[in-house]
């Protein structure tokens, strides 16, 4: 007697479905996770989801939760995984091969908390590459991606204008000293520097140098109002993915190991304008900086250092 299964569909296929060519795992389902996987899913830039976390009700729970939004989403497949080693799990790629795997870690940092002071993303970028054995090119950090969306909002509010149309760098370490590239900022193509040479710096009458101090307090406030700060974060973290993902080659400021550039001598990840494609990171844009920005990333490498050389184990 066939089922309604075998009645209603005739199969034409005798080998199982292929691999799913964009995966992107996302370990880590708490705030920050499920707004990036959120994110990617609306965006439409996996056909296969998949959640990591070490709380096995949580991950069964938001899995099911998003498998529930299926007809409202392109992405075929959502699966949750607790068993999954977030350092090597099953999206390593030999070479030549054509699947993507993505991973998106926002798990907290136990490990190492207790000896920072300080924004963690840019030390857990130099964990991962450290622990996981992959090349560097293929480990980055959100970085500033995400003070660079907020300055870019900031100084678009003050200007009238949309936060797409003023162009502006936010570099170095994600948060208190992190450094706003103010040599280059400009709307259409006209410097701001050149309108008031004195832009960014003490001396500015206009004190736009607030704006970034803005930029930086932002975390602070909203974590004060609302406990944590997980929406832009997703936002940015689903717009990196899909310039990975669609090998678009775009430009954006993400932690990267920057030994050896700016006069940096140590192993640290910092964030340059970074070229982002199925590669990973392909190429690092070499930005003209004043020596008093570069002076800035080099106070930041030095802060990243003295932290990241007391590590152990790693
Ligand atoms: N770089 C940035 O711009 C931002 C970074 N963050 C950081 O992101 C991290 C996550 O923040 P929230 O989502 O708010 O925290 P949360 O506490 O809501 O979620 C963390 C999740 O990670 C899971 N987890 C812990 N250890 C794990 C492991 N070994 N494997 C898999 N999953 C594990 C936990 O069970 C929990 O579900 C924090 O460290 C936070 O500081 C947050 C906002 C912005
Ligand atoms: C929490 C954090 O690092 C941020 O929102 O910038």
């Amino acid at each position: 007697m066939s089922s309604v299964l075998q009645k209603l569909i005739s199969p034409l296929a005798s080998s199982p479905a292929e691999p799913p060519r964009n995966k992107v795992t996302v370990v880590g389902v708490g705030q920050v996770g499920m707004a990036c996987a959120v994110s990617i899913l609306l965006r439409d830039l996996c056909d296969e989801l998949a959640l990591v976390d070490v709380m096995e009700d949580r991950l069964k729970g938001e899995m099911m939760d998003l498998q529930h939004g299926s007809l409202f989403l392109k992405t075929s497949k959502i699966v949750a995984d607790k068993g999954q080693d977030p350092l090597r799990g099953d999206c390593q790629l030999s070479s030549g091969e054509e699947r993507q795997c993505l991973q998106v870690h926002h798990p907290p940092d136990h490990q190492i908390q207790p000896q920072l002071h300080t924004h963690r993303v840019d030390v857990l970028t130099y964990v991962t590459w450290k622990l996981s054995g992959l090349p560097k090119h293929r480990v980055i950090g959100s970085g500033t991606n995400l003070d660079s969306a907020r300055f870019r909002y900031m100084m678009a509010e003050r200007l009238g204008i949309h936060a797409s149309s003023f162009n502006g760098w936010v570099l170095g370490e994600h948060g208190d000293t992190s450094v706003p590239v103010w040599s280059g900022a400009n709307v259409a193509g006209v410097n701001l520097q050149k309108l008031n040479p004195d832009i960014g710096t003490d001396a500015d009458k206009e004190q736009w140098k607030a704006t970034h101090k803005a930029v930086v307090d932002s975390a602070y406030e909203v974590i004060k109002l609302k406990g944590y700060t997980n929406w832009a974060i997703g936002l940015s973290v689903a717009d990196l993915t899909e310039s990975i993902v669609k090998n678009m080659s775009r430009v954006h400021p993400v932690s990267t190991m920057v030994k050896d550039m700016y006069g940096i001598g140590e192993e640290v990840f910092l964030s340059l304008p970074c070229v982002l494609n199925n590669t990973g990171v392909s190429s690092v844009i070499n930005m003209t900086l004043t020596d008093a920005e570069v002076g800035q990333l080099k106070k930041s490498a030095d802060t990243l250092w003295g932290i990241q050389k007391d590590l152990k184990d790693i």
